[in-house]
């Protein structure tokens, strides 16, 4: 406990509050004994096989359970586990006031017994991220990623022998080689191509119903940013981008952690007639603005039904891609339509 207060009072003498966190965690990261002291009284988020622990308040909205590493070990007691448990968290982030955040899951406990404990309900990783507001998605998505990184990542690649985290889980070692491995991201572009008048959307035949969306494509080994965004157009819709601009970023915990690369891109509307690869792309068209407003107003489909005829009014997508403009629903029914999502 005295050396984290001594990192937290480092990091404090620092003039940027960020920077302190920042310092904070990357002290945890490198320090196995202060990490496991900052654990002893850190803030938990539990998963069950990889569901977070959501709890909903008066207003109706979710948020994700509040629960300090005491209580996560009386829940141990409680329900007979091994309180060592607790040393398998990781760390996912920290406080404003520069109190640790750890996640946990307790696949292995009894589901229902943990929900009724806590107050809360182990909710899908997907259905949670419509449910959740502000800093919490990206926390939780986080959260679930590195967890999942863990499960997956026990032995090592080169000498097939078990590897070993440290306290903070940002890494993994071999116990025979001494190779490190750190969690992994497929970095990816998604690129909304314009002709100046329309957009480019496009869907997947796995795709919910309605949904289309802007292009996307993992990097290939070797290549840059651009090389990556041209390319996936010009094999998925058959043309040749002009010009582009970097937009923004998120990490997309679905199927595996990629790194989304968001970019804006221009094609010559001569050359704007689309040839779609339909191995990749059941469907790509071009929308006008007001298509796209118009979608974006009309609640998703309820299911059941075959879906309109190609080319018919109704076909204009009826949700497009709501993860990525960032809309979240407070209402849980629409998930069970949207929480397909690519
Ligand atoms: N519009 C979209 O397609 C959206 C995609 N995403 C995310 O972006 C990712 C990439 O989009 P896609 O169109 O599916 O990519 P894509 O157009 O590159 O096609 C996927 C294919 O690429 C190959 N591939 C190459 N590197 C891969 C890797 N590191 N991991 C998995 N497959 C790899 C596989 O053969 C796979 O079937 C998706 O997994 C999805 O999570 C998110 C939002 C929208
Ligand atoms: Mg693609």
């Amino acid at each position: 406990m005295l050396r984290v207060l001594q990192i937290v009072r480092l990091s404090s003498r620092c003039s940027s509050s960020f920077v302190s966190r920042m310092r904070f965690l990357n002290g945890l990261k490198q320090n196995d004994d202060v990490c496991s002291a900052a654990l002893q009284d850190a803030h938990m988020f539990l998963f069950h096989r990889l569901s977070p622990l959501l709890q909903r308040n008066h207003q109706g909205t979710f948020r994700t359970a509040e629960l300090r590493a005491s209580d996560v070990q009386s829940l141990l007691e409680n329900l007979g586990s091994d309180r060592t448990l607790l040393q398998e968290a990781v760390l996912i982030g920290c406080t404003e006031q520069n109190q640790a955040q750890f996640c946990l899951d307790i696949g292995g406990l009894d589901q229902a017994a943990v929900e009724e404990l806590c107050g809360g309900t182990f909710v899908d990783l997907k259905k949670s991220f419509f449910l959740l507001s502000g800093a919490e998605a990206p926390l939780v998505a986080k959260a679930q990623a590195l967890l999942r990184w863990h499960q997956t990542s026990g032995f090592c690649s080169a000498t097939g022998q078990p590897t070993h985290r440290n306290q903070a889980g940002s890494q993994r070692t071999c116990s025979s080689s001494g190779i490190i491995y750190y969690p992994k991201m497929s970095p990816v572009v998604i690129v909304l191509v314009s002709d100046g008048e329309r957009c480019l959307l496009g869907r997947q035949a796995t795709f919910p119903r309605g949904l289309y969306s802007a292009l996307a494509g993992f990097c290939d080994m070797g290549e840059t940013l651009e090389e990556t965004l041209s390319r996936e157009v010009a094999e998925e819709v058959g043309l040749e981008v002009q010009s582009f601009s970097f937009s923004s970023s998120q990490h997309w915990p679905f199927p595996q952690s990629s790194f989304m690369m968001a970019c804006h891109a221009s094609v010559s509307p001569a050359y704007s007639q689309l040839c779609v690869d339909h191995s990749e792309l059941e469907d790509a068209r071009w929308f006008s603005q007001q298509e796209v407003l118009s979608a974006l107003q009309t609640p998703p489909h309820r299911g059941g039904g075959a879906p309109p005829p190609s080319g018919s009014p109704q076909n204009t997508p009826s949700l497009i891609d709501s993860s990525q403009s960032g809309s979240r629903t407070p209402d849980p029914e629409p998930v069970e339509n949207q929480s397909d999502l690519v």
